[in-house]
């Protein structure tokens, strides 16, 4: 690559170069065919802006609400698993990107830091992602850590009763590290010399029988809103609805569950129709430029999640996680930045779809690295 990194793909080449194979595949890797790993981002592609002209575009406010928490760009940290696999400090440096940047971050239940060293690192707004284990207990425990800690939503995921089957990991024998917010509560070792340890993991720890009647259990155990993660379809966008969820996140799990389930953005208007504004509707998968997160806002998205574990040590100063966000240097979207689609979002989403965009203007940001 010449010069410095430019976008998303240019950061995850340095993110190749960087890391242990393992991990890097890990991190970019797809279940099975990664088909739908593909089509998350090509679905983007097809998706052409029509743009206005000669509109005022000096004075520009991208900021907006999420459960009533006000960010300052419609764009949110995804949970994604074992950060420090990535760099040593882990989820604390990418809750500081989140605080720099005043986003929200959503912590995974399978961090590698511990919920209260996140919470104690800054004052980033903080929501909880939770897998649902066999071992309830453990669930509550860590559910009620994290209510204690200042978290201000569960986020919980539902693709997940089995992990995908990600042959980069079962080939590279995918060892998951211990993960200190189960010391003392349980053990993340498990033995299988066949193949990805992470697999056997979920498979011996997660529960498989979770089912739209837990929502009941998980609202008995914490007051905090709830956020349902890994919805495809019109029909469960109305169940969870029904069931009272808070809010609804798109999500094929950045195509690492089950291979072709559509990309993310094709099904997103479908739920915003269902949904009909009763709770928000959030989107992840395949984002990587700015103009997909101004396509999913145009489709009824209140914000995006990008996933940011990837971080990369660049210099001696500079933490970047290639899916957007800068921790060390001033913290803002970096890549997302060096195209971004600068629009009226109010005016915007008065408008029919598709691509009644008010105004669009590309700002390269020039100088972002010096
Ligand atoms: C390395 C990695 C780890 C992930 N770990 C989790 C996790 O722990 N919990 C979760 O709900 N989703 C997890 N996800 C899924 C993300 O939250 C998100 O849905 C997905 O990455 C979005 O797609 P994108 O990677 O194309 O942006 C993970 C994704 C990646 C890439
Ligand atoms: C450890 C895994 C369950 C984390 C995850 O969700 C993922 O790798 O996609």
């Amino acid at each position: 690559m010449e010069g410095e990194p430019v976008n998303v793909s240019e950061f995850q080449e340095l993110a190749r170069q960087a890391l242990p194979k393992m991990y890097y595949d890990y991190y970019t890797g797809g279940a099975e065919d990664q088909y739908t790993l593909k089509e998350n981002v090509e679905a983007f592609h097809r998706i052409m802006l029509r743009p206005r002209v000669l509109v005022d575009v000096s004075r520009i406010d991208l900021s907006t609400t999420v459960l009533g928490y006000r960010v300052s760009a419609p764009i949110m940290i995804a949970p994604t698993a074992m950060h420090k696999l990535a760099h040593p400090e882990g989820e604390v440096a990418t809750a500081r990107a989140a605080a720099a940047c005043n986003t929200i971050m959503v912590l995974s239940f399978m961090s590698t830091c511990t919920v209260e060293e996140v919470a104690s690192s800054c004052n980033a707004i903080r929501f909880f992602q939770l897998y649902v284990y066999k071992r309830r207990d453990v669930c509550a425990q860590l559910v009620q850590r994290a209510e204690r800690n200042g978290y201000r939503g569960i986020v919980l995921t539902v693709d997940t009763p089995r992990l995908g089957r990600r042959e980069a990991d079962i080939k590279n024998k995918m060892v998951a590290p211990q993960l200190k917010n189960f010391e003392g509560l349980l053990s993340t070792e498990v033995e299988d010399d066949e193949g990805s340890n992470l697999e056997a993991f979920a498979k011996e720890t997660f529960d498989d029988a979770l089912s739209w009647r837990d929502l009941g259990w998980l609202r008995s155990i914490t007051s905090l809103p709830i956020l349902i993660k890994g919805v495809l379809t019109h029909e469960d966008a109305i169940r969870a609805v029904e069931v009272g969820v808070d809010g609804i996140i798109v999500s094929n799990h950045g195509a690492r569950q089950l291979d072709y389930t559509p990309a993310t953005i094709s099904v997103l208007e479908e739920i915003v129709h269902a949904v009909g504004g009763k709770v928000p509707v959030l989107f992840d998968g395949g984002v990587r430029r700015g103009t997909d997160i101004f396509k999913a806002l145009a489709l009824g998205a209140q914000a995006v999640l990008v996933s940011s574990s990837l971080h990369i040590c660049s210099s001696n100063i500079r933490i970047f996680s290639w899916n957007c966000f800068s921790s060390a240097n001033g913290g803002f979207p970096l890549a997302i930045l060096k195209g971004w689609v600068v629009f009226d979002h109010h005016a915007l989403m008065q408008l029919p779809w598709p691509f009644c965009c008010h105004f669009i203007f590309l700002e390269p940001t020039d100088n972002w690295f010096s």
